[in-house]
C-alpha cells in the first residue's frame, strides 16, 4: 500500500490484502503474548511509584513508546493513531506531504481507549499461559502488550479507508443515509458476512499452523501455542465490530468534507 498514491489506498481489494497481511502480524504478537503470566500488576492504576504520572505501568510504557514513535515521525503516517494524541512530541526528521486520501477529520476518530480495554479486561486473561504475576517478566509483558496494540490499533483504524473506498465507490446511498443518520442503515451496507467469515475460518488456521513448529509432523507437536479459536474469537467479538464502529464514526460525518455543489448533485 503506497500513501503516496490515493488511487491505490482505496482499492478494496488493496485495502482487504493489507487486512489479510495484518492478521499474521496480529496473530504472532498474541501468540508471543501468550508466553507470559497475566502479569495484572501491570495493568493495575498507580501499582508503581512513577513520578508526575497517574495511570497504569503500560499506560507509562506506552506513552514514553508513542513520544519516541512520534519524533521518529510514526504518526504523520494516515494510518497510524496513537494512544495519547495530546501527549505526543513533534517530530525530528521533517514532514512527509502526504497527498489527501481520508477526510480533513480522520484523525479525530479514534477508538484506542476502547481497543485498551478489551485487550487488557478480555485478550490478556485468555491468552496469557497462566493466571498470575512473574516479577521478571514485568517489562517484557509491557513491550509486548504495545506490540498487540499498535497492531490491533492500525488493523481496526484501517476502517477509515475502508470507509472512504465505500463512500467513493456509492456515494449516491452514502449521501442519503449519511443525511438521514441512518446508523442501521449505514452499518448494513458496511457489512459483508462472506468476508468476516473467511476471514474467522483463515484465522483458525494460521493459528493452528502458526502456533506449531512447521518442522515437526502434526502427530508430534506439542499442545499449539495459543488456540486457535481465541484468536478467531478475538475478531468476531472485538477487532471486526471495532473496525466497523470507525467506519460508521467515520461516514456519519463524512459530509462535512464535502463539496455542496457534489451534495446536491444527489439530492
Ligand atoms: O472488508 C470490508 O468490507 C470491511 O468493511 C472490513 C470488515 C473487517 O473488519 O474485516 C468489516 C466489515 C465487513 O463486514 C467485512 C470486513
Amino acid at each position: 500500500m503506497d500513501f503516496m498514491k490515493p488511487e491505490t489506498v482505496l482499492d478494496l481489494n488493496n485495502i482487504r490484502q493489507a487486512l489479510v497481511r495484518m492478521e499474521d502480524t496480529i496473530v504472532f504478537d498474541l501468540i508471543e503474548r501468550s508466553q507470559f503470566y497475566s502479569s495484572p500488576s501491570v495493568y493495575e492504576r498507580n501499582k508503581f511509584n512513577i513520578p508526575d504520572f497517574d495511570g497504569s505501568f503500560l499506560d507509562w510504557a506506552l506513552l514514553q513508546m508513542e513520544k519516541a514513535h512520534s519524533q521518529i515521525r510514526r504518526y504523520e503516517a494516515p494510518d497510524e493513531i496513537p494512544f495519547f494524541p495530546n501527549q505526543i512530541l513533534k517530530p525530528i526528521l521533517p514532514s512527509i506531504n502526504y497527498p489527501k486520501i481520508l477526510a480533513k477529520y480522520a484523525a479525530d476518530i479514534n477508538v484506542n481507549d476502547d481497543i485498551k480495554k478489551f485487550y487488557v479486561n478480555e485478550i490478556v486473561p485468555q491468552i496469557s499461559c497462566k493466571d498470575g504475576e512473574q516479577q521478571e517478566n514485568l517489562g517484557s509483558v509491557s513491550t509486548q502488550d504495545i506490540e498487540c496494540l499498535q497492531a490491533i490499533s492500525r488493523r481496526i483504524h484501517f476502517g477509515k479507508f475502508v470507509a472512504e473506498s465505500k463512500y467513493q465507490n456509492d456515494k449516491g446511498l452514502y449521501i442519503k443515509l449519511i443525511q438521514k443518520g441512518d446508523i442501521a442503515g449505514i452499518e448494513a451496507s458496511i457489512t459483508n458476512s462472506a468476508v468476516e467469515q473467511k476471514i474467522i475460518e483463515r484465522l483458525v488456521i494460521k493459528g493452528q499452523s502458526y502456533g506449531v513448529d512447521p518442522s515437526l509432523r502434526y502427530s508430534q507437536n506439542p499442545q499449539s501455542k495459543i488456540q486457535p479459536e481465541i484468536i478467531a474469537k478475538v475478531y468476531k467479538d472485538w477487532i471486526i465490530p471495532l473496525t466497523k464502529k470507525v467506519e460508521i464514526d467515520y461516514l456519519l460525518r463524512r459530509l462535512e468534507d464535502e463539496d455542496e455543489d457534489e451534495i446536491a448533485k444527489y439530492q
